[in-house]
């Protein structure tokens, strides 16, 4: 048992929902404690890859020894977040005889929770659902919030479901075993709070980016902590993106278009930074968004790992993609901008001539994780 979780240092942020409230419990060791969850049914679907369930399954397994416990896998990589993969786990649902009395925990990075959540939202109208988040961004950000999806090759998430948790449980030792790339990627979502909403955690960032390049316990389990913290109060605020929770997809309107085009060689973390700067800079282009504030977050992502300058792609290419953008209201995109560090405003855009200029200034033919 880790020394931290001898010592009971279990940090635990509730998402207020009224009556489908929710506890993220965070702390070191987590996966050995007995019940991982509360009131969990008989029947349980546990959901992995074929990377995570290795390393991590034996140690759910060993904990929920009496109940019955189905293991489906899905392959490794965004492509899993398929409509293929979504009828596999139904079928074997279906083959289990699962009940709606069932439940469906998630083991895995974001693909695997957005998938595993977007089948507990379907099956029999909605079963119970958990979540157990292994990558920093799905610690982060997938796990919490309840957006669940699968792709479309038209676009990202464009299946999908508002469908919350009952529970979220971050192990954060699960992070000893992830790549460096993955691990960058989350931290673009950590970054992402800081812009939209918290000055000082932008600023604790600054001052620590080199214990979290690290991964230093202390460090990382307190960007985790806050980062859980933001997203939760906007959560709770706005489940359903009719406002504010809008602003949790800064960067992501380009970096959907980075993915959609370029799946294999994009991750999300990398896409959202790479997006983020084209948001940053066209602000700063119209003068809302001062150069020194710009400087920051450029040199913050470079300094945690992240692309700053996307792949380069024709205007027409991103328009596509972007319109398919689900914060599209009338056919006109509506843009997360960051009007200094700490604040964010969405806007209608329909200067395309402004955005095809930013958008060129921020490409490079060339431009790809600096882990590559
Ligand atoms: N629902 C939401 O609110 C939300 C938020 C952000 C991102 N997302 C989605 O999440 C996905 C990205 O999530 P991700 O970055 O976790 O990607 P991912 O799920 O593909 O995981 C990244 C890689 O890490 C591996 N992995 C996972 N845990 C590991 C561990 N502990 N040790 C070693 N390897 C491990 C995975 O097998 C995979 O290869 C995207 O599809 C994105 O759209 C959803
Ligand atoms: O929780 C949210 O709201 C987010 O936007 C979080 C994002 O980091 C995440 O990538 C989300 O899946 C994007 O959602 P989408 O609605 O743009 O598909
Ligand atoms: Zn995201």
């Amino acid at each position: 048992m880790s020394e931290a979780l001898m010592q009971n240092t279990t940090q635990q942020i509730i998402v207020g929902l009224g009556e489908r409230s929710y506890p993220i419990d965070i702390g070191a060791g987590l996966l050995s404690r007995t019940p991982l969850f509360e009131q969990l049914p008989q029947q349980i679907l546990l959901l992995s890859n074929t990377i995570v369930e290795p390393l991590y399954g034996d140690k759910v397994r060993a904990q929920l020894q009496h109940h019955t416990v189905v293991t489906h896998l899905i392959e490794d990589g965004e492509g899993a977040k398929s409509f293929a993969n979504y009828e596999a786990v139904m079928d074997t649902l279906i083959r289990h005889n699962f009940n709606r009395d069932c439940a469906i925990i998630a083991l895995g990075g974001g693909v695997v929770g957005d998938l595993a959540g977007f089948v507990a939202a379907t099956y029999q109208r909605g079963v119970a659902f958990y979540q157990i988040p292994t990558t920093l961004l799905a610690q982060v950000d997938s796990s919490v919030g309840g957006k669940t999806a699968i792709n479309h090759a038209g676009g990202k998430n464009l299946v999908g479901a508002f469908y919350q948790p009952r529970a979220v449980l971050i192990d954060t030792d699960c992070l000893t075993t992830l790549n460096a790339r993955d691990y960058a990627c989350g931290l673009a979502e950590v970054v992402k709070y800081g812009i939209i909403a918290d000055a000082e955690f932008f600023a604790w960032l600054e001052a620590h980016q080199n214990e979290l390049n690290q991964r230093d316990a202390a460090a990382l389990t307190y960007a985790i902590q806050r980062s859980c913290e933001i997203k939760a109060e906007v959560v709770a605020a706005d489940e359903r993106e009719q406002s504010v929770r809008a602003l949790l997809n800064l960067g992501h309107t380009f970096g959907h278009a980075i993915e959609a085009a370029h799946y294999e060689s994009w991750k999300h973390g990398e896409a959202v930074a790479a997006g983020t700067i084209i948001a940053a800079y066209l602000m700063h282009q119209q003068d809302r968004l001062s150069s020194n504030d710009f400087t920051r977050i450029e040199t913050l992502l470079q300094q945690l790992n992240l692309p700053v300058r996307a792949p380069q792609m024709p205007l027409e290419r991103w328009q596509t993609f972007m319109q398919r953008d689900k914060k599209v209201q009338a056919g006109v995109v509506r843009l997360v901008l960051p009007t200094a560090i700490g604040q964010a405003c969405l806007e209608p855009w329909s200067d395309w001539q402004a955005l095809g200029t930013a958008i060129a200034a921020m490409s490079h033919p060339d431009a790809h994780s600096p882990l590559l």
